[in-house]
């Protein structure tokens, strides 16, 4: 007899563990099919290696500026690569086991089938062999890192960050292709560790859509490593090596990070028999507030869907499709105000509209340099700049792009600020403390201000209150 469960989940990532735990409290009978190691891309090989790594070169890089503060003896800290890998593994594996075990709590063995599943229509799912009829199918298959055909012809010398983190040693040398929020990261980190670091971008690097913030942003990166803007390069290996053209330079180096995108997990998945045209990437089309795909019993969350590819949203879909699923009808959600952060140094952040979003006829663009910070000043920090956008005539705030020290807490600020439709005048009424790096968003936010109709608050940033007349005796 065939199985018979309310709901089939494909992938135990962060998308469809969130909606896991959202149908298990709701009661709901499920299957949870998963093929290869589990533990989610951004427990084992995203996320957190990623961050324990950039914490490891962030300490290290310190050594350059104790000096400066009267500290000596830091030139003789080396970088034991090994040792450095083998710790972000063992932070990892930590992170992993815990992921890994709250989940299997809340189940029995028959309810997780290591296995990759196929859709055989909107109600059935085939894993190893066995079909399972399903109430609704959730699909949370995750990406995959994109490899062009040149780059798979490099063999061991080619690293994408599902093998950067089992390295047992650090390479002399890397180039890195694609300078998006991995290739930022990592090429950075790395560089910090000692690597010698070349960096390959296209138009945009670190997703920064503003040419004032890109420009700071490459000149700061450029420090570190080198970097070219534009070029499809094309590795190939010479001697054991890869060498990588870029206009007249020639660069030979040891390993190629490819941090060129990700691409969703769809292949052999059984797509077709949903009956519904897909679009050119392959994806079929799916309401972003219910992540339902057409009429379907059928979603598609997370990384899989090629829409919000970080970890929050992820998660926020899990749990809107299960929401769906529990209600029993079209129940949408609004998405979060969009905010990224690159954990890069400074952080580079972008939150709500980009500039290139924005009509430049109608938009007050305000910014603010940290070079007159004090707490960046005293910090050693003063490398920022900070950028907001807002509506030239309602003084509404629209977006920023940041890149500063500390720039993860600002942007939650201001994406609370945007989610609030709050206005520039009622975002300087909010108090900034002394010293702090954010004094700079508040100079950034008057900067703005005096670019739209609502001119300078008077004082600035307290609003007027009501004067209450004093009571009759
Ligand atoms: C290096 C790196 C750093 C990152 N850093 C950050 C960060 O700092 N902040 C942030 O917000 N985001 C970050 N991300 C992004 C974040 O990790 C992802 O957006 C998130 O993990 C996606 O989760 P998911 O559940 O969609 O996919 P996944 O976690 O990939 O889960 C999908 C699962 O489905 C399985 N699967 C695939 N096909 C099938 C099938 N047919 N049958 C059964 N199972 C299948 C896969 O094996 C996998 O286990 C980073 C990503 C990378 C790569
Ligand atoms: N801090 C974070 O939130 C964080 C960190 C790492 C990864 N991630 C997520 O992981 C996903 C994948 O990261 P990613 O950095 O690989 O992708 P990405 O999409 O952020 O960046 C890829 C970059 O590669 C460039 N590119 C593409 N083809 C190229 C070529 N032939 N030559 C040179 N450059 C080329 C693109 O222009 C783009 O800038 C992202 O969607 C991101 O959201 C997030």
């Amino acid at each position: 007899m065939r199985r018979k469960v309310d709901v089939v989940i494909i992938g135990a990532g962060s998308a469809g563990v969130t909606a896991l735990f959202t149908l298990a409290r709701a009661g709901k009978s499920f299957v949870l099919i998963n093929s290869g190691e589990e533990g989610s891309t951004c427990t084992r090989v995203g996320c957190m290696p990623s961050k324990a790594l950039i914490e490891a070169a962030s300490l290290h890089h310190a050594r350059e500026r104790f000096d400066e503060f009267g500290l000596r003896g830091a030139q003789g800290v080396i970088v034991d690569g090994p040792a450095v890998l083998a710790r972000v593994r063992a932070v990892r594996d930590q992170l992993v086991k815990g992921v890994v075990g709250r989940y299997h709590q809340i189940m029995d063995d028959t309810q997780f089938i290591s296995g990759h599943a196929r859709i055989v229509a909107p109600d059935c799912v085939e894993v190893n062999g066995e079909r399972i009829e399903a109430g609704a199918i959730i699909i949370a298959t995750g990406s995959s890192p994109v490899i062009p055909p040149a780059f798979s012809e490099l063999g061991d010398a080619l690293l994408t960050t599902d093998t950067l983190f089992e390295q047992t040693s650090l390479p002399r040398s890397l180039a890195v292709v694609g300078l998006g929020a991995i290739g930022c990261e990592m090429g950075q980190a790395l560089a910090r560790l000692g690597v010698e670091v070349h960096g390959f971008g296209g138009r945009f690097i670190a997703g920064v859509k503003d040419p004032v913030a890109a420009e700071k942003v490459i000149e700061l990166f450029g420090r570190e490593m080198s970097i070219t803007m534009g070029a499809r390069v094309v590795p190939h290996l010479e001697n054991g090596q890869v060498v990588i053209e870029a206009g007249d330079r020639r660069y030979t180096v040891e390993r190629v990070l490819a941090s060129l995108g990700r691409r969703p997990n769809i292949g052999d998945l059984g797509l077709e028999n949903l009956g519904i045209e897909l679009d050119e990437h392959g994806i079929p089309p799916f309401d972003r507030e219910t992540l339902q795909i057409g009429d379907l019993p059928v979603y598609i969350i997370g990384d899989a869907n090629g829409y919000r590819l970080i970890l929050h949203e992820s998660a926020d879909e899990g749990q809107i499709a299960a929401l769906n699923i529990i209600y029993g009808k079209r129940r949408p959600f609004p998405r979060r105000v969009r905010m990224s952060v690159t954990f890069t140094a400074p952080q580079i952040a972008s939150v709500g509209a980009q500039l290139n979003e924005l009509d430049a006829e109608t938009t007050a663009i305000g910014s603010a340099s940290a070079q007159m910070n004090g707490r960046a000043l005293i910090n050693g920090d003063t490398d920022g700049l900070i950028r907001i956008y807002a509506d030239k005539q309602s003084g509404r705030l629209l977006g920023a792009s940041l890149a500063i020290a500390d720039g993860e807490h600002m942007a939650h600020w201001l994406a609370m600020a945007i989610g609030q439709a709050m206005t520039l005048d009622e975002c300087l009424t909010q108090p900034f403390y002394h010293p702090v790096i954010e004094e700079t968003l508040r100079d950034a936010l008057q900067d703005c201000l005096t670019q739209t109709e609502l001119g300078l608050p008077n004082p600035p940033g307290l609003m007027p209150g009501v004067t209450m007349l004093p009571a009759a005796r």
